[in-house]
């Protein structure tokens, strides 16, 4: 049975090969003449501003969710960035005035999410993406279709296609290991830096994109993203945003003196092999790891403007110290987690919650210790690990 398709809340005909699945909910196959048909589109009830691309087990699994029934938390009531024209990056994101470490810039739902691989064939790629662009309203495509395309070479199979190699921020989903690739009218406009001021993370409760200044930013400052693994050497990190994103990166960790760069890249390999060494271990620290040898790591991931990277090995020491019983220690990184946390991710987040409860502490007894402005209560809190016997 074939029928034709609209978006419940616009009038756009997909395609006369496109039919409903099922009208409830809102899932549609983009094309059924295509091999690849099992890549489907669902269009969340009422919400013409989001298309999300996966197989057809996948768009059930979401649409279950029921996050798209919630309204989108309101971002900040007077947007703390400005986008414009910055020459030759094209746009990006700058302070309209200063902002503090730790302040969200903004908070955004995604308008299209898709699978990392829509692997159809080339000449079926461009049906494909237009009717899966033609499932928003027409607001949302016109903004889609603003987006930069900085592989203009995919033109030819489809304009869609280059925007969302350019755009894509990683959309992570319960109960699903893929990191989908989502587009945002705005967060998309943030440029990359190798020791970025900001950090992107997506939130699937509220199923938004969040941007937490990670440093004070000053008034006209332009607020940056990382666009790739930060632990790579400068040749790796440069070759990888030229074949990907198409550009040279002129930031200040890039242009450093020859000298300067080879400290730099050893002190990320440093860091990267850590990281190896707890992939190799599946533990939360590589065998072999020592107390001092993980806050070298985490001085020097500081030192490059590494907060993410900083993060995760402070979490790291965390656990050897508790692994050795090491309450002082314990205390120092429990510390060092939360401010970190708080910075990347604002303080209800779920990472603050995990450094609780890997405590055996519940969010609000851990916030009860490191209340806002208030000096930490050390007492209180070797109290409380004496009682849990960390
Ligand atoms: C996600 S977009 C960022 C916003 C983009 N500048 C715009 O005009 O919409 C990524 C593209 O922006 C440009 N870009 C991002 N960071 C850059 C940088 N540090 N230097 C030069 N160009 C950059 C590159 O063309 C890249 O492919």
């Amino acid at each position: 049975m074939v029928e034709e398709v609209a978006h419940p809340e616009n009038n756009f005909q997909f395609s006369v090969f496109s039919y409903i699945f099922s009208k409830q909910p809102y899932i549609v196959t983009a094309d059924h003449r295509l091999v690849t048909s099992w890549h489907f589109l669902f269009l969340p009830s009422e919400h013409p501003n989001i298309v999300f691309v996966d197989s057809l087990e996948g768009v059930q699994a979401t649409s279950k969710w029921g996050l798209w029934n919630e309204p989108c938390p309101p971002p900040p009531p007077h947007p703390p960035f400005v986008i414009r024209d910055c020459g030759e990056k094209g746009m990006g994101m700058f302070a309209r005035r200063s902002i503090a470490r730790g302040e969200l810039i903004i908070l955004e739902r995604p308008i299209y999410v898709t699978q990392p691989n829509v692997s159809v064939h080339p000449d079926q790629q461009r049906t494909f993406y237009e009717a899966s662009l033609a499932g928003l309203s027409s607001a949302t495509q016109a903004s889609f279709m603003s987006l930069r395309n900085a592989r203009p070479e995919t033109q030819s199979e489809s304009p869609i296609f280059g925007r969302i190699l350019t755009n894509a921020l990683a959309v992570k989903v319960p109960h699903s290991k893929v990191r989908f690739p989502g587009l945002f009218p705005q967060l998309c406009r943030a440029n990359h830096d190798c020791a970025p001021n900001a950090h992107y993370f997506f939130c699937a409760e509220t199923f938004t994109g969040h941007f937490y200044a990670v440093r004070a930013i000053a008034a006209g400052e332009e607020i940056t993203m990382g666009y790739i693994d930060p632990m790579a050497s400068r040749e790796q990190r440069q070759s990888l945003l030229s074949a990907k994103y198409k550009f040279r990166c002129t930031c200040m960790t890039c242009e450093l003196p020859p000298a300067r760069v080879l400290l730099s890249d050893a002190r990320r390999q440093a860091i990267a092999e850590y990281f190896l060494g707890m992939k190799d271990t599946g533990s939360k620290f590589p065998k072999d790891a020592t107390l001092p040898h993980v806050k070298d790591l985490v001085r020097w991931a500081e030192e490059e403007g590494l907060v993410e990277g900083a993060s995760i090995l402070i979490m790291s020491g965390l656990r050897l110290a508790q692994r050795d019983g090491n309450h002082s220690e314990m205390l120092k990184f429990t510390a060092d987690a939360v401010n970190y946390i708080r910075a990347m991710e604002g303080n209800d987040s779920a990472g603050f919650a995990m450094v609780a409860s890997r405590l055996g502490f519940s969010a609000q007894q851990l916030a009860s210790i490191f209340d806002d402005g208030l000096p930490i209560d050390y007492t209180l809190f070797e109290r409380m690990l004496a009682k849990k016997q960390v």
